[in-house]
C-alpha cells in the first residue's frame, strides 16, 4: 500500500523531485567511480613499472651473456674477439640504444607520470568539486528526503484521512444504496400504481374526449348561433347610436364638439394643456401651475377632436346633422372659443383653400348640393344663401360692398330669416358658393391682433335655406342651416389692441357674454331669457330656443399661456351642453297634414259661413227677438267666442243640436306682436309659446276651469294665454291659424273647442306696448245644422287627435295651404312681405 502510494506519488511528483531523484542515481556512480579512480591509477604505474622491469633484466641478461660469451671465447679465438668486440660494440650500441630506448621510456614515463599527474589532479579537482556537489547535491537531498519524508508523512496522514473518509463514504453510500434499492422499490410500486391510476385516467380522458366532443359540436352550435348573432350585433350596434342620436334629438340637447388646434411655429411644441382625449368625448386638461391630480380637469363632450384631426374627419361627424336640412330641420352649427383657436379654421378654412382644407361651411354646401341631386327624381330642391356679420352691434350684409346694415327680427320667422331684409343669393353649384363665400370673407371685418395675424373684428353668419317639394306628394318643405363663425373672446391686455380695435374687442366680448347669459338662462329653464340683450343673441335666438338642432364647435387653443381661456371656454360649453331645447321638429308637411290643411280650409269656409249668420243673429238679438244658448267670454287681453254643448249629450244630440256640440272661437293675434312690444316681449312670447303648449295638457284645463268659473263664464273657454286677442276679422293668417292648432284647439270637461289665431294686418296691430287689445264679442246660435257643419265636428276632432301627437301635426308653416309653389317660395316671400 505505502509502495503503490510511493510510487504515485512519485508519477505525480514535480519535475524538481525527478531532477533530484536523478541526482541521487549520478551521485552514486560517481562516488563508484571515485573508489575505482585510485586503483586504476595504481594499476597503470604498476603496469608500466613492470614493464620496465622486465625490459631491464632482459638487457641485464643479455650483458650477462655477452660478458660470459667474451669471457668464454677469449682464449678460444681472438678472430671471435674481433667478433666478440664488434659484437660488444653491437652490444654497446645496443645498450646505447637501449638506453635511448630507456630514456625515451623514461620521458615516456615521466610524461605519463607527468599525464598520470594532471589527470590525476584533474580527477582530484573534479573530484573535489564532484563531491562539493555531491556534498550538496547530498545536503539538498537530504534535505528534500526530508521533505519528502515529510510530505509523506503528510501524505500517509492524508491517505489514512482518506481511508476514514472513504470509509465513511462508503458507509454513506452504502446507506444511500440502502435507502435507494427502498426508493427504487417505493418506485416501482407508484410506478405500478401510476400505471394503474393512468390506465383509469386514461379511460377518463377517453370519457372526457368524448363528453368533449359533444361539448364542442353544442358549442360549435352555440358559435354559430354567436356568430350570427355578431354579424347582427353591428347592424344593432349602428341602431343603438340611431337610437342614441334620436333620443338626444328628443331631448334637444346642443351637442358640443369640442375642437383642439395643433400648436403653431412660434408657440412652445413642447408644453400643451392637453392631457388626454378620450374616445367619447372625454378631456382632460392640465394647469400647468400646479402638479399632479389638483391641476387636472376633466371635461365630458360629445366628441372631441384632437390637433391631428383634418377637416374631412371633423365634417362627416355633423354630415348627418348637415343632411337634415334637407328633411326640413333647422340645424344651426357655430364655433365659439378665444381668439386663434381656430374658429375660422373649423368654419371655412385657412386662406390659402383647398379642397381638402375646407372648413365645414363649404363642405356643407357642397354635400347639401350631391344629396339634392341624389334626390332629383323625389324632390325638387332650392338652396339660397345668406351672409351677414355682426360688427359692433351693427349687422351689415356681408355680400354687398355698400355693406348696408339692417334690423333683426327678434323672432324667427317661419322662413328662418331673423334678418328677412338682407339679400338672399340663389346658388346651385360648389362654384358659385365658393365665389359667394369668397365674395362674403372678402367683405368681413379681419384685422392683425397680437394674438392672431388675421383676427375676426366681427361675429359671421351664413344662414343655407333649403326649400323642397316631394314631387309624389306635392308636400312643401324648408330646412335652414345657420353656420356661424363667431369673434373671438381676447383678453385686451393679451392682445394689445387700441383704437379701433380696442372698440371692435369690447363689443365682441359684451356679446359673447351675452351669449353667456341666455345659454345660463336656458341651462337654467329660466322663464325670461335675455336674447335682446344683443344682437348676436338676437340672431342665434331660433336655433338656442327655437326647434332647431344645434351644434357648438368649442375651439382649444393647447398652448399653456391660454389655459385660463381654454379654461373658460371649457366651462362655458359643458354648460351649453346641459341646455335641453326640445325634440327638433321637421318643417315639413305630411299628407295627413296636407289632408287636415285642406280640411281647414273648408272649415274656414264654414265659419264664414257662419259668421255671417251670427251677424244676421245678432242683429235679431239686438231688436230683442232672440236670446238663448249665447255666452259671452271676456277675459283680460282676449275676447271668446264660444258656443257648447254639455257632456251629457251624445252624438246623436250633437247632430241633432245642429252645431251647438262644436264652437269655432277666432282668436286674432298680431304675428308680429313680438317685434314691436318693448323687452318685456321676450316674456310674453315665451308665455305665450308656453301657454299654447299647454293648452293640450290637463294642468292647463283645470286652469281654464279655474279661470272661467272665476269670471262667470262657463269652463273650457279661458285657456288662452294674455298676449293673445279676438276680434272679428275677415283676414286669415296661416301662420296664426297653426299656432292655433299648436296651442288652441281645447278640450274641456267634455267640450270640444277649436279655436283659430288670426293675424291681424298690420293696420289692425294694437298700439306699441299695449296689452289692451281691440275685441269684440260674438256669440254663437243655436241653429239647425248644415251637413257641412256635421263634418267639421268629425275634422275638429281629427284635428284634436292630431295635436295629441306631437309629430302628428307640423309647425306654424306646416298648415299653409298647399298651394305647393307658395310654400316652397315662402322664405322669399315672406322676406318681401316683412
Ligand atoms: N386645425 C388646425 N390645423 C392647422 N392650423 C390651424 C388649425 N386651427 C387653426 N389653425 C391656424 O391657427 C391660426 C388661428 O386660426 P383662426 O384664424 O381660425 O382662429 P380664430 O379662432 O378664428 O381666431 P379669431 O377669433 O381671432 O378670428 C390660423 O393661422 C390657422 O391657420
Amino acid at each position: 500500500m505505502e509502495l503503490s502510494f510511493l510510487f504515485s506519488f512519485l508519477r505525480n511528483a514535480p519535475t524538481q523531485a525527478l531532477l533530484s531523484f536523478a541526482n541521487e542515481i549520478l551521485d552514486e556512480s560517481i562516488e563508484k567511480k571515485k573508489g575505482e579512480l585510485p586503483q586504476c591509477v595504481a594499476c597503470l604505474l604498476k603496469k608500466q613499472s613492470n614493464m620496465m622491469k622486465a625490459r631491464e633484466e632482459k638487457y641485464l641478461s643479455r650483458i650477462k651473456v655477452l660478458e660470459t660469451l667474451a669471457k668464454g671465447t677469449n682464449e678460444e679465438t681472438r678472430a671471435d674477439k674481433k667478433k666478440f668486440e664488434e659484437q660488444k660494440r653491437l652490444g654497446e650500441e645496443e645498450v646505447v640504444r637501449l638506453m635511448k630506448e630507456k630514456e625515451n621510456s623514461e620521458s615516456i614515463i615521466s610524461e605519463l607520470k607527468l599525464a598520470i599527474e594532471s589527470t590525476k589532479s584533474s580527477y582530484e579537482q573534479k573530484y573535489q568539486s564532484l563531491e562539493t556537489e555531491a556534498n550538496r547535491t547530498k545536503f539538498e537531498l537530504e534535505k528534500k528526503i526530508k521533505e519528502v519524508e515529510a510530505l509523506l508523512e503528510e501524505s500517509r496522514r492524508r491517505s489514512n484521512e482518506l481511508e476514514v473518509f472513504s470509509e465513511s463514504k462508503c458507509q454513506n453510500w452504502n446507506q444511500k444504496e440502502h435507502i435507494f434499492n427502498n426508493l427504487m422499490c417505493l418506485e416501482l410500486q407508484s410506478l405500478q400504481d401510476l400505471r394503474t391510476s393512468s390506465q383509469s385516467i386514461k379511460e377518463e380522458v377517453i370519457d372526457v374526449q368524448e363528453r368533449w366532443r359533444e361539448e364542442i359540436a353544442k358549442f360549435g352550435l352555440k358559435l354559430k348561433v354567436l356568430t350570427n348573432a355578431a354579424e347582427n350585433y353591428h347592424t344593432i350596434f349602428l341602431e343603438n347610436i340611431k337610437l342614441y342620436n334620436e333620443v338626444q334629438e328628443l331631448k334637444g340637447n346642443i351637442r358640443v364638439y369640442c375642437r383642439i388646434r395643433p400648436l403653431l411655429s412660434g408657440e412652445d411644441t413642447k408644453s400643451t394643456v392637453i392631457d388626454y382625449i378620450g374616445e367619447n368625448g372625454e378631456l382632460a386638461i392640465v394647469n400647468p401651475s400646479k402638479q399632479g391630480k389638483d391641476g387636472q380637469k376633466m371635461f365630458k363632450f360629445d366628441r372631441v377632436f384632437g390637433p391631428a384631426a383634418t377637416q374631412e374627419e371633423v365634417f362627416s361627424d355633423i354630415q348627418p346633422l348637415v343632411r337634415s336640412v334637407l328633411d326640413g330641420y333647422n340645424v344651426c352649427i357655430f364655433a365659439y372659443g378665444q381668439t386663434g383657436s381656430g374658429k375660422t379654421y373649423t368654419m371655412s378654412g385657412p386662406d390659402s383653400l383647398s379642397k381638402e382644407e375646407w372648413g365645414v361651411n363649404y363642405r356643407a354646401l357642397n354635400d347639401l348640393f350631391h344629396i339634392s341631386r341624389s334626390r332629383r327624381s323625389a324632390v325638387e330642391y332650392e338652396v339660397d344663401v345668406q351672409m351677414i356679420e355682426i360688427y359692433n352691434e351693427q349687422v351689415p350684409n356681408c355680400l354687398f360692398f355698400n355693406k348696408l346694415t339692417f334690423g333683426i327680427v327678434s323672432r324667427s320667422q317661419a322662413s328662418g330669416l331673423a334678418i328677412p331684409d338682407v339679400s338672399m343669393h340663389s346658388v346651385d353649384s360648389t362654384s358659385n358658393v365658393l365665389e359667394l363665400m369668397q365674395r362674403g370673407q372678402a367683405n368681413r371685418a379681419i384685422s392683425a391682433t397680437a394674438l392672431n395675424q388675421s383676427s375676426s373684428r366681427s361675429h359671421s353668419v351664413v344662414t343655407v335655406h333649403v326649400r323642397g317639394i316631394d314631387l309624389k306628394a306635392g308636400t312643401p318643405l324648408f330646412g335652414s342651416l345657420h353656420l356661424i363663425d363667431l369673434a373671438g373672446s381676447e383678453r385686451v391686455e393679451r392682445s394689445e389692441v387700441t383704437g379701433d380695435r380696442l372698440k371692435e374687442t369690447q363689443h365682441i366680448n359684451k356679446s359673447l357674454s351675452a351669449l353667456g347669459d341666455v345659454i345660463f338662462a336656458l341651462s337654467q329653464k329660466s322663464v325670461h331669457v335675455p336674447y335682446r340683450n344683443s344682437k348676436l343673441t338676437q340672431v342665434l335666438q331660433s336655433s338656442l330656443g327655437g326647434h332647431a338642432k344645434t351644434l357648438m364647435f368649442v375651439q382649444i387653443n393647447p398652448d399653456v399661456k391660454s389655459y385660463s381661456e381654454s379654461l373658460s371656454a371649457l366651462k362655458f360649453a359643458e354648460r351649453v351642453s346641459g341646455v335641453e331645447l326640445g325634440a327638433a321638429r321637421s318643417n315639413k308637411e305630411s299628407k295627413d297634414v296636407k289632408n287636415l290643411t285642406e280640411q281647414v280650409a273648408l272649415l274656414k269656409e264654414a265659419n264664414a259661413r257662419k259668421d255671417e249668420e251670427i251677424e244676421q243673429l245678432q242683429k235679431l238679438r239686438e231688436t230683442g227677438t232672440f236670446s238663448s244658448g249665447v255666452n259671452h267670454v271676456k277675459h283680460g287681453n282676449f275676447v271668446l267666442r264660444h258656443s257648447s254643448f254639455s257632456p251629457e249629450m251624445s252624438s246623436k244630440d250633437l247632430t241633432s243640436q245642429q252645431g251647438l256640440g262644436l264652437s269655432v272661437q277666432r282668436i286674432i293675434r298680431s304675428n308680429n306682436e313680438a317685434t314691436l312690444d318693448s323687452d318685456n316681449s321676450d316674456n310674453s312670447d315665451r308665455h305665450s309659446e308656453i301657454s299654447s303648449q299647454h293648452s293640450v295638457d290637463d294642468k292647463h284645463k283645470s286652469e281654464s276651469l279655474r279661470h272661467s268659473k272665476h269670471s262667470g263664464e262657463e269652463p273650457g273657454l279661458s285657456c288662452l294665454a294674455d298676449s293673445q286677442i279676438v276680434a272679428v276679422n275677415g283676414v286669415d293668417s296661416e301662420e296664426g291659424l297653426s299656432d292655433a292648432y299648436n296651442g288652441g284647439l281645447l278640450e274641456t270637461s267634455g267640450l270640444v273647442s277649436a279655436i283659430e289665431f288670426i293675424h291681424l294686418p298690420e293696420q289692425n296691430r294694437p298700439i306699441n306696448g299695449t296689452k289692451e287689445k281691440m275685441s269684440r264679442v260674438k256669440s254663437t246660435v243655436a241653429k239647425p245644422l248644415q251637413p257641412k257643419l256635421a263634418q267639421e265636428t268629425v275634422i275638429h276632432s281629427k284635428l284634436k287627435d292630431s295635436l295629441k301627437s306631437p309629430t302628428s301635426l307640423a309647425t306654424k308653416g306646416a298648415l299653409k295651404p298647399i298651394n305647393s309653389k307658395d310654400g316652397l317660395k315662402s322664405p322669399k316671400v315672406s322676406k318681401h312681405q316683412h
